[in-house]
């Protein structure tokens, strides 16, 4: 495909979108109709829509208007590339730019600038104050791609730079490599199959590195979802680690994944009441906020009331998960969003509440940019 064909492509997916379709969707649509786009093709447009749908706002004001050919207009200008040179009206490019589709002035408002709701706008400047411009802003961008090492990190570099990949290690994060070359063939490398990596973001194994944990402990990871926080417990040498989420299906990939990784991990759908840990984890649903760069959709598509909700579910989910907390014993509660109304303001929900004889052991919140996604953990102790 040319250059002009993929951003027709992107149009036509954006357009899909906007009319209500998951970008996901919208994009295997696309290419069920496009058995002629190679791998690279499939790629290149994947990229420009979601570039597109990470800026909504910016990107629509840069292009004029807010529909799949503006949006891919504007995104490209963003990027300073001349859509002209692609909007050609040859081949299965773009008909060629009409007057009223010429660059208009940059957007003055912050929300449209920062690619960003109005709405959420108060909310992000209270979780993070004069940090919020830095945080959003690195929001508008793709995200980097990080690894998690299970044993040397120079022994998985080594391995990974023999199929082309480069990595490079996080100062401050001593699990972590970041990507910086050929990060989309990670996941079918030797390295990956040989359990030397597994992908997680920095922030997450930071928040992982800071738990409590001396070896032996029977941890219960009571969100367990895919399973990204049991395996790396596992490889801190937790004693026991047991595996829950209310939606059992979930945890499907955690046993193949285990095995890759040479972890042990028990898959519990139905937890037995009187179950007691040493640290119970809760990664509770959230709105994704401090991750919203690699799935952009979620920060258009958030209301208040769904964020009521989530809130209201956090509380629930909390108070559910400190009934397996052994006396003495941690309660690590975390999201990946960046908003104090589902982290600070739960964990003093519950210590207003249940939690009131419990103590707060650490309270730490990692800020999206270029070191790792928006996350939060809190530690409770149990008396
Ligand atoms: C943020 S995700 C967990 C991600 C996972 N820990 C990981 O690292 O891959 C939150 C999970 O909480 C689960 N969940 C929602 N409500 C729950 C509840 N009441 N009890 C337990 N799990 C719940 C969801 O099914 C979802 O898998």
């Amino acid at each position: 495909m040319t250059p002009g064909a993929r951003a027709a492509a992107a149009i036509s997916v954006l357009d899909d979108w906007l009319d209500g379709a998951p970008v996901e969707r919208a994009l295997l649509r696309w290419a069920r109709g496009a058995r002629y786009a190679g791998s690279g093709d499939r790629a290149a447009v994947r990229d420009l829509v979601y570039d597109a749908v990470r800026r909504r706002r910016s990107a629509a004001a840069a292009g004029g208007a807010l529909t799949g050919r503006g949006l891919v207009l504007g995104t490209l200008r963003l990027d300073g590339t001349d859509p002209a040179t692609l909007f050609t009206g040859q081949g299965h490019a773009p008909p060629p730019l009409d007057e009223g589709e010429r660059p208009g002035a940059a957007p003055a408002d912050r929300g449209t600038r920062l690619d960003w709701p109005d709405w959420l706008l108060p909310h992000a400047d209270a979780a993070l104050g004069a940090g919020a411009e830095a945080a959003l802003a690195a929001q508008r961008d793709r995200a980097p791609v990080f690894l998690r090492a299970l044993g040397d990190r120079g022994v998985a570099a080594e391995r990974l730079a023999e199929e082309g990949i480069s990595v490079s290690p996080l100062a401050d994060v001593a699990t972590a490599l970041e990507v910086t070359r050929n990060a989309r063939r990670v996941a079918a490398s030797a390295a990956f199959r040989e359990g030397l990596i597994d992908l997680q973001d920095a922030s997450s194994q930071a928040a992982i590195l800071s738990l409590p944990l001396a070896g032996g402990e029977t941890i219960l990871d009571y969100c367990a979802g895919g399973g990204g926080k049991s395996l790396a417990v596992a490889a801190r040498g937790a004693g026991r680690v047991v595996a829950h989420d209310a939606d059992p299906a979930r945890m499907a990939d955690i046993a193949p994944r285990a095995l890759r990784l040479g972890a042990e991990v028990e898959v519990v759908p139905d937890l037995p009441p009187g179950l007691l840990a040493d640290l119970v984890i809760v990664d509770a649903p959230c709105s994704g906020s401090g991750t919203w760069r690699r799935a952009p959709e979620a920060k258009w598509r958030l209301t208040p009331d769904r964020l009521a909700e989530l809130t209201a579910l956090q509380d629930d989910i909390l108070a559910e998960a400190a009934r397996h907390v052994r006396p003495g014993g941690i309660l690590a509660y975390m999201t990946c969003s960046i908003f104090r109304d589902e982290n600070e303001d739960r964990v003093n929900a519950a210590r207003a509440g249940w939690a009131a004889d419990w103590q707060s052991r650490l309270e730490r919140r990692w800020i999206p940019g270029p070191g790792g996604d928006g996350f939060y953990l809190a530690l409770l102790a149990r008396p």
